[in-house]
C-alpha cells in the first residue's frame, strides 16, 4: 500500500484566511477520511466556499495548514490532483466550445477518464452535447461541470453547492449518482470520498454521513449524521403544578421556551435518562421530539451563536 493511499483525502488544521483586513476563517480544523461523504453547512458568507478553495490549495492560507491526500495544498503534485474532483460554485467553460469538444478537452488531461461513465452521465442529466457552452443555462453549465469532475472517477469530490441551479428532477438525479458514487466506495477497493457544501439541508440528509456546520471562522460543529440526531432532541414538559417556574432552565439548553405550565427545550447532549431526570426534577410529563437537520441546524445556530 503507497502513502498516499493512508493518508486523509482533505485535512484543515487550525485553519486561517483573511482578505485584508477582513478575517473570513480562523482557527478551521477539518478531516475527511476515506470513504465519507461529509456535507458542509453555513450561513451565506460563512467561509465555506473560502475554506474549500483552501483546502483544495486555489486561494493561499493566511494560518495553518491545508493538506490533500497528506500533501500540502498549496504544492500538490499531479498525481494527487489527479485523484481529485473540484466542481466550483460557478462552473466555467471554454464558451466557445461545444459540450461534447469541452468533455473531450478535459478528458485529454486524463489519463484514465471513462468516457462510458461521462456519456452516461450526459444521456442521464440530458446534456445538450452540441450545444455551445456559451449558451447553456446556469444549471446546465453546472451540470456540465459535474460531468468534467466525475469522469476520471476521483477518490476525492468537491462540490461547492452542486445542485444549487439545478430543477428538482435533475437535483434528484444528481443525489441518485451520488449516492451510487459513495454505495461503491464501499463494497470495494476504491475508497471515494465527498466533501459538498449546501444549503438544501435535505439533500445532506439523503447523501451524507456527515456534517460540519461552519461559524464564526471555525467548524464550530462536525458530527457522524446519526450522531447529531440521536443528540439533538426537543423535550416538551408539562408541568403537574400549573405554571413552569421563573428560574427553570436546563444547563446547555440550546434553546428554551416557556408558556404557562409548558416549557419546550431543545438539548444538543440527549441521554436516554435526560426525560426522567427532568420529569422528576421539575414534576412534569416529558415527551421527546426528534428533529430534522434543518431544525437541528436552526436551533444549533442559534445555540451556538449565544
Ligand atoms: N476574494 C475575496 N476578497 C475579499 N473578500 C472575500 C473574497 N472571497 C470571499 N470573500 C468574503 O469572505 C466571506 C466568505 O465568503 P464565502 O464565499 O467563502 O462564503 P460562503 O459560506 O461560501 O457563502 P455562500 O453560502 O453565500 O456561497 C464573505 O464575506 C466574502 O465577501
Amino acid at each position: 500500500m503507497n502513502a498516499i493511499a493512508t493518508e486523509p483525502p482533505l485535512q484543515a488544521v487550525r485553519l486561517g484566511k483573511s482578505f485584508g483586513e477582513k478575517v473570513v476563517l480562523h482557527d478551521a480544523s477539518l478531516l475527511l477520511e476515506p470513504g465519507q461523504v461529509l456535507g458542509l453547512l453555513g450561513k451565506n458568507g460563512s467561509g465555506k466556499s473560502t475554506l474549500i478553495k483552501c483546502l483544495l490549495g486555489l486561494l493561499r492560507t493566511t494560518a495553518g495548514e491545508a493538506r490533500v491526500f497528506g500533501e500540502d495544498a498549496w504544492d500538490l503534485s499531479a498525481g494527487a490532483k489527479a485523484r481529485l474532483g473540484y466542481v466550483p460554485q460557478q462552473v466555467t467553460a471554454y464558451p466557445w466550445m461545444r459540450v461534447r469538444q469541452m468533455i473531450a478537452y478535459t478528458a485529454a488531461f486524463y489519463t484514465g477518464w471513462n468516457h462510458a461513465l461521462a456519456d452516461d452521465l450526459c444521456r442521464r442529466w440530458d446534456l445538450p452535447l452540441e450545444d455551445r457552452t456559451g449558451v447553456l443555462s446556469v444549471g446546465q453549465l453546472q451540470t456540465l461541470g459535474l460531468v468534467l469532475a466525475l469522469g476520471h472517477e476521483p477518490d476525492l469530490l468537491v462540490l461547492d453547492e452542486p445542485v444549487a441551479s439545478l430543477d428538482p428532477s435533475a437535483r434528484r438525479e444528481f443525489l441518485r449518482t451520488l449516492i451510487d458514487i459513495a454505495v461503491e466506495s464501499d463494497e470495494s477497493g476504491p475508497q471515494r470520498s465527498v466533501l459538498f457544501s449546501t444549503h438544501i439541508t435535505s439533500d445532506l440528509e439523503r447523501i451524507a454521513n456527515r456534517v460540519a456546520v461552519l461559524q464564526n471562522g471555525r467548524v464550530a460543529f462536525d458530527s457522524e449524521l446519526d450522531t447529531l440526531k440521536e443528540s439533538v432532541k426537543r423535550l416538551r414538559l408539562t408541568s403537574h403544578n400549573g405554571a413552569i417556574p421563573d428560574g427553570f432552565a436546563v444547563p446547555g439548553a440550546l434553546s428554551t421556551h416557556v408558556a404557562g405550565s409548558l416549557a419546550t427545550v431543545t438539548v444538543a447532549d440527549y441521554q436516554p435518562e435526560t426525560a426522567n431526570e427532568l420529569a422528576s426534577r421539575w414534576d412534569a410529563d416529558v415527551a421527546v421530539d426528534d428533529l430534522n437537520l434543518e431544525e437541528i441546524f436552526l436551533e444549533m445556530h442559534d445555540g451556538l451563536s449565544h
